[in-house]
């Protein structure tokens, strides 16, 4: 027998599963699609359209709604002759500015024309709007520009603010651009500038997070499109739906952890997906977030975590941030990298504790010894090591505290034997 076999009883279709997926219907929406569907509705009567900003936190459905709206829009808007519509559709993802979502946006204008693309610097920022009214002008009628991840353009709104007015300045004579733009930052969308924000916000959908019962629902048609009859136990969508709920309430975190508790099922050779694959598959989605959080960090969140990590390897825990900052400082040296003030360096202790990464103890001595804290790690040092000897940089620190690590260890075991 194989190492890989074909699964013949746990997934029937996994693409329901899956982050591509585009389900059939949206679910627990309803008011927030009549909002979308109010706001659309001016482009069929071909009268002036307000721009759109959608923002909620991260798996809420705002780009899946998006989808399943212009779908919509773009059939039936096919039925009036004089109706004009054209979609593009941009991920800001990797844009920083204005200038690189403008290019962007060209480019993904001229691949649907079969023309040359444009190189991604060597313009002026006007050159590269003028480039984009050109294109969208030559459209014409309704050009609805999707931005999906917009605060990554951060304070770089320019484009923001020239868009919606192209017409109003004269820079397109034939188009009327609508902007959708969607956010999972708050802050966002409060620190635009007021001209942008008037213009770009004019109608605005706030996508909540979910709760247990709804994501219950959303979970419900795609388990029954996935697994077999059979397999699934009755209090596994429940229970995903409440875990994700109860975390971030939001749909694609419910949708990974029943997928991850098949995967596990089906590793085991398990008849059913029970309780404690969920309760298992939740432990391990959340290792891998912890994960995707270390790496995330900037190169001074890894330096002051490898000195805790420095901290630990050594039994020093817990360490005042006193004597963590002289392990930082020392780190930094040998890294040839810049070092922060303590200051500075307890923000990003601060930050690691949010992530979940280390706990914080506040100590209270008195008067002698004042208010002051401690640090340990709380996930694994092994894992932080991981990450750490991953890390272009602190590849050779990293290894440095595994052999610190070892050392200890076999100290303590070589005392424990007398
Ligand atoms: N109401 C819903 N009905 C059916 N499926 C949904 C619903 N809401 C979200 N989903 C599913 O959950 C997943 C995440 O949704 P989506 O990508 O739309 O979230 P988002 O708010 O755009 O998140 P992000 O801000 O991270 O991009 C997708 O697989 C989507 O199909």
């Amino acid at each position: 027998m194989g190492m890989f076999e074909r699964d013949q009883h746990v997934f029937a279709d996994a693409g329901p599963l899956d982050d591509s997926y585009e389900p059939e219907d949206i679910r627990e929406r309803d008011d927030e699609l009549a909002k979308y569907q109010r706001a659309l509705q001016p482009i069929i009567d071909n009268r002036p359209t307000s721009n759109i900003f959608l923002y909620g936190k991260t798996g809420t459905g705002k780009t899946v709604a998006t989808k399943y709206m212009l779908s919509h829009l773009e059939s039936d808007a096919a039925q009036y002759d004089d109706v004009d519509l054209s979609i593009v559709w941009t991920s800001c993802e990797n844009l920083s500015s204005s200038y690189q979502v403008a290019v962007a946006l060209v480019n993904e204008l001229r691949d649907a024309q079969d023309a040359d693309r444009i190189s991604t610097t060597g313009y002026s920022q006007q050159r590269v709007f003028d480039l984009l009214y050109d294109e969208l002008d030559a459209l014409g009628g309704t050009a609805i520009i999707v931005l999906d991840e917009i605060d990554n353009i951060g304070d770089s709104d320019d484009l923001l603010y020239g868009l919606p007015r192209a017409r109003s300045n004269g820079y397109v004579d034939n188009v009327q651009p609508v902007i959708i733009g969607i956010s999972n930052d708050f802050q966002f969308r409060d620190s635009l500038s007021p001209k942008v924000k008037d213009t770009l916000a004019e109608k605005e959908i706030l996508f909540p997070p979910y709760n247990a019962n709804q994501l219950r629902s959303i979970l419900s048609p795609r388990a029954d499109k996935a697994f077999h009859d059979g397999v699934l136990s009755e209090d596994v969508v429940p229970l995903c739906a409440a875990f994700a709920a109860q975390d971030t309430g939001s749909a694609r975190q419910a949708i990974r952890l029943l997928r991850e508790a098949g995967e596990l099922a089906q590793a085991e050779d398990a008849s059913t997906i029970a309780e404690d694959h969920v309760r298992d598959a939740q432990d391990e989605l959340e290792k891998n977030q912890l994960y995707e959080g270390m790496q995330e960090l900037t190169p001074q969140g890894h330096a002051v975590l490898c000195a805790l990590a420095y901290h630990q390897a050594l039994g020093e825990i817990p360490v005042r941030s006193r004597d963590l900052y002289q392990r930082y400082t020392s780190i930094c040296d040998r890294l040839d990298a810049d070092r922060v003030s303590e200051r500075r360096v307890r923000d990003h202790l601060s930050d690691l504790n949010m992530l979940g990464l280390i706990t914080v103890y506040e100590r209270n001595e008195g008067l002698s010894a004042g208010r002051y804290h401690e640090y340990e790690l709380d996930v694994p040092l092994q894992a932080v090591l991981d990450v750490l000897l991953a890390t272009s940089r602190f590849e050779d620190v990293a290894d440095h505290i595994r052999s610190t690590a070892a050392d200890q260890n076999r100290l303590q075991s070589d005392f424990s034997s007398y």
